[in-house]
Order: C-alpha cells, then structure tokens, then sequence
C-alpha cells in the first residue's frame, strides 16, 4: 500500500441517501450544447467529421472565426420546458447538463468572464431556465463543467514555463470562482460531471483538486462527483496509485459499456452514450451507424444489470430545437419505459449466471427479480441457474400477470421456464420471477428466529 495524501477518500460505495437516489435512477438525459451547435460540424461548406462540440479545434475553423460565433446565439426556439417534458416522457430520473464544454462559452452569465450567454443577442440564463424546468418534471439536476478551457488565457495542458505557471494559478482560481458560483447560482444541483481532466496541468494539481473537491461538497451537502475530477499524489485519474477509486462513481464509459460485474470493481459507475457513433454536439449530417431504440434499450438494461446508471446524451441544433431523430428515440424508449421501467428503476445487479436470452436485474428494494429478454429461444425455454436453495416458484409476463408460464426442475437445480409468444414480440419484454426466498422475505417475520 503507498501512502497518499490525495488518494481515494473512501473504499467502497458510499451508502448516504443521495447516493442510494443516484444508484436507483437507472436512466438519464444527458444535454450538450453551446455555440458549436451554430456551425453543427460544417465551416465554409467543408465538412467536419470529428464530434461538432471540437470542431474549434479543427485546421477548418479558424478561431477568429469561431470565438465570434456566440455573437450571433439566439436560440429563438428554446424552450426549456419542452425539452425537460420531453426527458419526462424518455423516462430520465436525472439530467446532466453542459455548462460550460472545452470552448469555454458559459450558458450562465458568469461574473468571471464576458465569454457567456449574457453578451449573446438572447442574453437570457440558459442553465437557470433549463434548471428551473427540468427541477419542474422532478428530474434531478446534474452540471457538466469542463476544465479545459480554451477560452481562457491561462488554460494550459502542460506547464513549461514560468509564465505558463503564473497564468496556470490565475486559471485555476478562476475555475474556482465558476464552480463556486455555479453551485451559489443553482443550488438545486445534485452533482457535477467533469470533463477535460486528462491534461499534465490538470494531473499535477492534486492538492489544489483535493481541497477544491472538499470546498465544493460542503457547499451542497451530499453533493456527488464522479472519478473524472481528481488526480492522485503521482497524476492518476479516475483510480489512484493504490487502485481504489476516487469520487463518488466511476465516470470512466464514455462510449462503451462493461460486460462482466468484475470489470465495474464493485464501484458505482455511469456509461454515457451518444446516439449516432460519436457526435456530442449538434452535427447536422449524422453519418455512420445511429442507433435504434432497441439497441439503446440493450444499453440501458446492461448498465442496470451491470449496477450502473445509462445517461443517454442529446444535442439540441443552434436554434434550440432537438432533432427529429432524437425526439423520436426518444419517444420511443420512453414508451418502453412506460410498460417495462419496474425492471429498471431502483434496480440493480442479481448475481445469478448470465443467460443469453438476456438480462437480470433486480429491485434493491423489494428484491423482486426480473429477465428481461432480448434473444427469444427458438426453444421457448428460458433456462435459469439460480442460488444454492433457491427455486423459482412463479414466473408471468410484467405486462401480463395473469398468464403464469410453465417452469420445470432439473436435476441440477436448473429452471426451464416454457414462453412460446403465437408472434415474435417486436422489442425486449420483461419476465417476473419469484423465488422460494421471496416467499419468506414477505413471512419474514413468522419464519425468522426470534
Ligand atoms: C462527454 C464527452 N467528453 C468529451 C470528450 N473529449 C474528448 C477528447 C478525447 C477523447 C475523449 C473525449 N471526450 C466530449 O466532447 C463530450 O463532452
């Protein structure tokens, strides 16, 4: 074991109500935009097949030419309760919203720079009315904040000189101001995403993170931050020097899931996924593969399984609008969730033998046990390995009940539930099992010892 000063602050999950309310939401809306949804990853008709939210960085976008752009973000069609109705209806139980993306352009009117939506021609607070709205739908707000900033002077992703040293101090104060504020501002917020902590600058500052980290959750009692903030004593990220996690959930599935419950070493975790292969931000030519609703909810009902959160991510174009193909997916998962959400909300990883027609989750509450299918056997049989001394008494469709369906025995304590739908169901459909264990947790208290 190597001594740390800015290790992890904690083994193991945290247990504090907030975090259990975290670890139940199961699904989440992730918001990006700025002013690179103006350009939507074109520039002089050229264009940019990296993700929309960078194309600042492309040789394509001279950066003139981009850092003017906020002087023309008038989002006439903004609506704030549109798109938090809309991430009601998806089924989110939270959201998780840029404030402020690599550009360094604020949708709040910081105090601490005049790159912000307060000197647009809409002038108005982007993240108070978004705040504001989804707080409206009962979903829980989350900022994004990124730390590399390219607007700012002293942003750097690696110390030099002493200049870059000096500049490098005023930036981080200034990044001190804006989370403060940000949190002042809305202290609605149940957590910060980080983003951008993967430069040498940023990796050297341990003991400035550290307290900073400190400063920020006393500020909102129960606060949450993910493994994307701080760096260790030696510059890890996400883990330190010993292995063990720092921040509240491992925020290391951008773009890519787990398969086994060992790759998530017993830490909470969330996947955050885009909808076409990779753009963030508004892009107005989405090219290569963009996802289903069915392959988006495989996605969702694997990170529960899994004992993660899914935040699905949308990227509303320059005007404010969110795209057609997002508010049908949308549209489209949510009336999933409206018949299938029991398997999904509040719950969480059963440690049963995964089986190929699908996924196991189950309510950390009630401990009701769920498979939710998306391989039928040709068979019809639904083969499930449970514990020593566990046997599946029950076993009905969640949206329909009354139709109990058949389970055998096996000799080695395996259970072959028969479903045999007259047509192939057209997406993933939920079984309920119940166990004998089950059975005695609801006569618990006459079975128990005294
Ligand atoms: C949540 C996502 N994280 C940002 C990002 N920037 C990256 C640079 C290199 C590799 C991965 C990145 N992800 C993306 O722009 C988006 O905000």
């Amino acid at each position: 074991n190597i001594t740390l000063k800015y290790g992890a602050e904690r083994i193991g999950k945290r247990t504090d109500q907030p975090m259990q309310d975290w670890r139940n939401y199961g699904l989440g809306q992730f918001i990006h935009w700025g002013v690179y949804a103006i350009p939507g990853g074109h520039w002089n008709g050229k264009y940019y097949a990296g993700a929309a939210e960078w194309i600042r960085s492309w040789e394509g976008m001279p950066n003139e030419a981009y850092d003017n752009l906020y002087k023309e973000f008038n989002p006439k069609n903004f609506n704030a309760n549109a798109w938090a109705k809309q991430a009601k209806e998806l089924g989110a139980k939270y959201v998780i919203i840029t404030t402020k993306h690599h550009d360094g352009f604020c949708l709040w009117p910081s105090e601490y720079t005049d790159y912000t939506i307060a000197n647009t021609p809409y002038k108005k607070d982007i993240i108070g009315a978004l705040v504001e709205a989804y707080d409206k739908q009962g979903i829980d707000v989350y900022l994004y904040f990124s730390i590399i900033d390219w607007n700012h002077f002293g942003y750097k992703s690696k110390l030099v000189t002493d200049k870059d040293r000096t500049d490098y101090e005023v930036f981080k104060e200034f990044t001190r101001n804006q989370l403060i504020e940000l949190l002042t501002r809305y202290p609605e917020t149940k957590g910060l995403w980080f983003d951008g902590t993967w430069d040498a600058a940023w990796k050297e500052q341990a003991s400035y993170v550290y307290d900073l980290d400190k400063e920020l959750r006393e500020m909102i009692p129960g606060l949450i931050i993910g493994s994307r903030f701080r760096p260790d004593d030696y510059g890890n990220r996400h883990f330190d020097a010993n292995g063990n996690m720092m921040g509240d959930y491992e925020q290391g599935w951008e773009r890519k899931m787990p398969n086994t419950i060992e790759e998530v070493h017993g830490n909470d975790w969330d996947c955050v996924m885009t909808i076409p292969e990779n753009q963030w931000g508004y892009h107005s030519d989405w090219r290569g593969h963009v996802k289903t609703s069915n392959e988006l909810i495989e996605m969702l009902v694997k990170a529960v399984a899994l004992d993660g959160n899914f935040v699905l991510n949308f990227g509303p174009d320059g005007l404010g609008t969110i795209r057609k193909e997002e508010t049908k997916l949308a549209k489209q998962v949510g009336e999933w969730m409206k018949v299938n959400s029991t398997a999904i909300y509040n719950c969480g990883y059963l440690d049963w033998e995964k089986q190929d027609w699908g996924y196991f989750t189950t309510n950390r509450i009630t401990q009701e046990k769920y498979m939710v299918v998306f391989n039928q056997p040709i068979s019809g049989v639904y083969t499930v390995k449970t514990k020593k001394g566990v046997s599946i008494e029950k076993a009905y469709l969640l949206d329909n009940p009354g139709l109990e369906l058949s389970i055998e025995k096996t000799y080695n304590n395996e259970f072959l539930i028969q479903y045999n739908p007259e047509n192939h169901p057209e997406e993933p459909f939920v079984m309920v099992i119940e166990t004998n264990k089950d059975q005695n947790n609801s006569d618990n208290q006459y079975l128990q010892p005294k």
